[in-house]
């Protein structure tokens, strides 16, 4: 486990000051993903950073299974950080190195034989599929595979937890999504506890078990997935839902082409949202079958959180007043959130 107790980071230079990093306190349990999320200079950097004292907290103590590090001697940490990989976004590879070599690299000085040493980095190239590129150079592969060998090279020590400094945002869409798919499968595979900083909410959506949400050096909110992006409490959560949701886009086209879909006298064109994993139902043909309505789908995102469904849709509810007082009643019981856009009264 990792425990972040009242970390605070100052850095001063002259007589400027910034607080990048504000009392945060934070438990990543064994084994989960953990996304830390937050727009540009949140200080998620500099809080990652603070989990191997890449950065020293100006204040607080990290805990790395049950050990204190800011405690430790030069020594003792430099034994300590073994346990903890790390990857960046623009991979830091050795550029006069082959991908062999580079893999190579943290297993200097380690015990065991030259013969050992190569035969572990087989093992992670087969664990990152580049077996058949030992020999390339960093400038013969695309980012996605220098990616890959520095995951290789992160995991080189056997570490219990490997934090990921925005591992996937140099990427295209397709080689990010494969990455992530890359880190889950070791995360499985492995157990080992991953830390995933990203300004990038389909990365949180796509792998991570719990999320931190960052904004000016704090945590403005934090829980399981499903939970805090289907039910967000803070202002700048909902800002992050909205940068990735066409839901929320489509609404905003269509408050100004209303008139465009001709709703008829008693129409309302609502927006439901899935706010509980329990939805399974088919919940548009219940509600038209019970209440005599039409629910004319204008736009559906609903997608797998945590194998459970989030998001929702936009339609236009038809039928008599009762009939659709009736359904939204009946889907305020089931949980699902329902907003009138517009209500074109009888
Ligand atoms: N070494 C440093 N010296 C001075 N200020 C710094 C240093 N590193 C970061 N900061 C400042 O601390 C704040 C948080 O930066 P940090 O890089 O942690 O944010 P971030 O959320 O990771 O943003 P980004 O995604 O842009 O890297 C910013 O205001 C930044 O300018």
């Amino acid at each position: 486990m990792i425990e972040l107790k009242h970390i605070t980071k100052i850095f001063t230079s002259g007589k400027t000051q910034v607080k990048a990093v504000r009392d945060v306190s934070l438990e990543i349990r064994d084994g989960e993903i953990y996304g830390i999320i937050g727009f540009s200079g949140a200080g998620k950097s500099t809080l990652v950073r603070c989990i191997n004292l890449l950065e020293r907290p100006t204040q607080g103590t990290v805990e790395v299974d049950g050990e204190d590090l800011t405690g430790l001697t030069n020594a003792q940490l430099r034994r300590a950080r073994k346990k903890i990989g790390m990857i960046f976004q623009h991979f830091n590879l050795l550029p006069s190195r082959t991908v062999f070599e580079n893999i190579a690299y943290p297993l200097k000085g380690e015990k065991g034989s030259g013969a050992e040493r190569a035969k572990r980095v087989r093992e992670l190239l087969e664990l990152v599929d580049l077996k058949d590129k030992e020999n390339a150079y960093p400038s013969q592969l695309s980012g996605g595979q220098k990616q890959r060998v520095a995951i290789a090279r992160a995991l080189a020590n056997h570490p219990s937890v490997l934090l990921c400094d925005e591992a996937t945002s140099a990427l295209d869409p397709q080689t990010a999504h494969a990455i992530l798919q890359l880190l889950k499968r070791l995360n499985r595979q492995l157990g080992i506890t991953i830390v995933l900083i990203t300004h990038q909410m389909e990365a949180v959506k796509e792998i991570c078990d719990r999320v931190a949400v960052m904004e000016t050096g704090r945590v403005a909110e934090e829980g399981d997935v499903f939970s805090v992006f289907a039910e967000p409490k803070e202002e700048i959560t909902r800002e992050f839902i909205r940068s990735g949701s066409s839901l929320y886009r489509i609404q905003e086209r269509l408050e100004g082409e209303v008139s465009a879909l001709a709703l008829k006298p008693g129409d309302r064109l609502v927006r439901l949202s899935y706010r509980k994993r329990s939805v399974s139902e088919a919940l548009v043909s219940e509600i038209s079958r019970r209440f005599y309505i039409n629910v004319n789908i204008i736009f559906s995102e609903i997608e797998l959180i945590q194998d459970a469904p989030l998001g929702g849709l936009v339609a236009v509810l038809s039928g008599t007043e009762e009939g659709i007082e009736g359904a939204v009643r009946y889907l305020l019981e089931k949980e699902v959130k329902v907003e009138v856009i517009e209500h074109d009264a009888a």
